[in-house]
């Protein structure tokens, strides 16, 4: 049969060739992908975890709202011991629980990178602190950690306490009232980062720090969502749907505020001004002391070194937990003894350290990473003294024995003898972390201390704070609050990594002082003013992790002014 009479008879069109050929190239294709990823599922194999279903594993699982699915995930990950993969579709997940592989693994410098979820956060934090990696991490790490050397933090103490008085004072219109703590804590976050590590007035502000911190809640859903929709995942459907100009106009108002905290800055930096310029305001009011960022000496730094360590803890971590803003080696001399912004312009002013951008970035990771962190510990603390009466009676009366019938502002000295608070605080960072995944993608394969596992190059590895803290083995009664889980014997007799709400390691948060101490200010200065009551209980709680761990319900408590303390005689 001639072509000429082939071509009447059958239908060959370039397109019946194209859908002809897409079904073999496709096989091999996907022949070849499996075979390049043989390791991978070789060593996944291995690994213990809940049965998924075929191809697409725990795919359906992570659908549906927040909250389910990190009750789902939570649920289906402990009927396993020490570790428990998961695969989401082609992605392998493991969930490690054991403090000695939570130790191999953030301890390491190898295993830095942080997971392909994090790619989402770029269009508004760009190459920031917490995502970038290799030699740009590097740099700027070893750059910004200084900034929250405790010298710098303690010349923010004055701006904390007046932060913190304008929050009692904000708190008094709720009257009574049950009311969301977490709309306050936000604002005050916002604004006391803005006046201390960005150093600029809040004032200058015309959108209030609420609206930005409302601003970062809801993008924080968007890069939820992302992460758990494997439609949303790609970055073509992600622009053609809704929520891509829903980020755009967040990121306006996100972005917006940054801009302008760095035009007044560079603006005050070009005028010759260094140092906070709320504090500048505030001391020309004689409001407060004149600033005190002065250079400490090396016996000064020793001592503060040994100030952080208080009754078995440092900061926020076990004692025996050292990282960057521990070691000496930050001892970088008086010239880098400047707040966060302040250095970076100057860095930037000094040679190539720095453009524009990346300072952009930065500050957008800083005032991301510090705000709603800070905000969720403290709404859970609080809600906490709410149920917990009989423990805040108990702060109360250690702030009491501190400041007598005094309202004079807190000092640093304060600080480290609110030590009962400092457990309470611990506590509630253990039971309710506010970043409760942290997640790496192994570009090496991950041995593991607790078993005969490896986790292979590729896979995603996630140390979930939220159940690595509950873990029963480690804690008693692991799912009651509990201060005393942090006394010193007790603390001394755990493994240092049953315990990281601050991550650990190379990659631990730069923020732990600030935040702990900045807490303990806002935290110490409500509770002078206010007694806190809840009419829930803990197992009301709606736990949401969108990233930060937050209640679903809103963070309801009732308060009530405390009755000023008889003058002693
Ligand atoms: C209670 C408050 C806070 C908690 C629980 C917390 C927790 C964490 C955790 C777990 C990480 C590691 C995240 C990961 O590896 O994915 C982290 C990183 C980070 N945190 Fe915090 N944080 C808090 C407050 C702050 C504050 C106040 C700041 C800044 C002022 C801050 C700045 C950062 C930065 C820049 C990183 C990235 C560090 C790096 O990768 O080198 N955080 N934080």
């Amino acid at each position: 049969m001639s072509l000429e009479v082939l071509k009447d008879h059958v239908l060959i069109s370039p397109s019946s060739v194209f859908y002809f050929l897409l079904l073999p190239t496709f096989l091999l294709w996907l022949t070849y992908w499996r075979l390049s990823r043989r390791h991978l599922y070789k060593l996944a194999d291995r690994l213990p975890g809940p049965k998924g279903l075929p191809i697409i594993g725990h795919l359906l699982d992570v659908f549906g709202p927040a909250s389910s699915v990190f009750k789902t995930v939570i649920r289906k990950s402990s009927e396993f011991e020490n570790i428990a993969k998961m695969w989401i579709g082609p992605q392998l997940v493991v969930f490690i629980y054991d403090p000695r592989d939570v130790e191999i693994l953030l301890s390491s410098q190898v295993y830095i990178d942080k997971s392909s979820e994090y790619k989402f956060f770029k269009p508004w934090l760009g190459e920031g602190l917490l995502i970038s990696t290799g030699a740009k991490w590097r740099a700027h790490r070893k750059l910004i950690a200084p900034t929250f050397h405790l010298n710098v933090l303690k010349s923010f103490i004055d701006l904390f306490n007046e932060n913190s008085q304008l929050v009692v004072r904000k708190l008094r219109a709720e009257g009574g009232k049950t009311f969301d703590c977490h709309d306050y804590m936000s604002e005050a976050t916002v604004e006391i980062l803005l006046e201390t590590a960005m150093g600029v007035s809040k004032k200058t502000q015309d959108k209030s720090g609420y609206e930005y911190a409302l601003a970062v809640m809801k993008m924080c859903d968007i890069l939820h969502l992302r992460s758990r929709s494997i439609l949303l995942r790609n970055e073509f459907i992600f622009t053609l749907s809704r929520y891509y100009h829903e980020q755009g106009k967040l990121l306006n108002i996100i972005h917006g505020l940054t801009t302008k905290v760095i035009k007044h800055k560079k603006a005050a930096f070009a005028n010759g001004t260094r140092g906070s310029l709320a504090q500048q305001e505030a001391t020309a009011k004689k409001i407060t002391p004149p600033p005190t960022p002065k250079a400490a000496t090396k016996e000064e730094d020793l001592k503060n070194t040994k100030e952080t360590s208080v009754e078995g803890l440092s900061f926020g971590q076990a004692e025996g937990l050292k990282d960057d803003l521990d070691v000496e080696e930050n001892d970088v001399g008086e010239k880098k003894r400047l707040a966060f912004l302040d250095l970076l312009l100057e860095s930037a002013q000094n040679g190539a350290l720095l453009n524009d951008t990346e300072i952009k970035e930065q500050v957008d990771t800083i005032m991301f990473e510090g705000h709603d962190t800070t905000a969720a510990g403290s709404s859970f603390f609080l809600s906490l003294m709410g149920i917990h009466q009989g423990i805040q009676d108990r702060v109360i009366a250690e702030l009491d024995e501190i400041f007598g019938d005094s309202d004079r502002p807190a000092t640093f000295q304060d600080t480290l003898e609110m030590k009962y608070m400092e457990r309470c605080l611990m506590e509630t960072l253990r039971m309710y972390p506010p970043v409760p995944l942290i997640a790496r993608e192994l570009r090496e394969d991950l041995k593991l201390a607790s078993g005969p596992y490896v986790i292979p190059r590729g896979a995603t590895v996630t140390v979930a704070t939220v159940k690595l803290h509950r873990n029963p083995k480690v804690y008693e009664n692991p799912n009651i609050f509990n201060p005393d889980n942090f006394l010193p014997e007790r603390q001394a007799n755990r493994h240092y990594y049953a315990f990281v709400p601050f991550s650990a390691g190379p990659r631990s948060c730069v923020g732990r002082k600030y935040a702990m101490l900045k807490l303990k200010i806002l935290l110490s200065t409500i509770l002078r003013n206010y007694r806190v009551y809840s009419d829930l209980t803990e197992a009301d709680f709606k736990l949401q992790a969108d990233i930060i761990l937050k209640r679903e319900e809103g963070f309801r408590v009732r308060l009530q002014p405390r009755q000023p303390k008889p003058k002693s005689k």
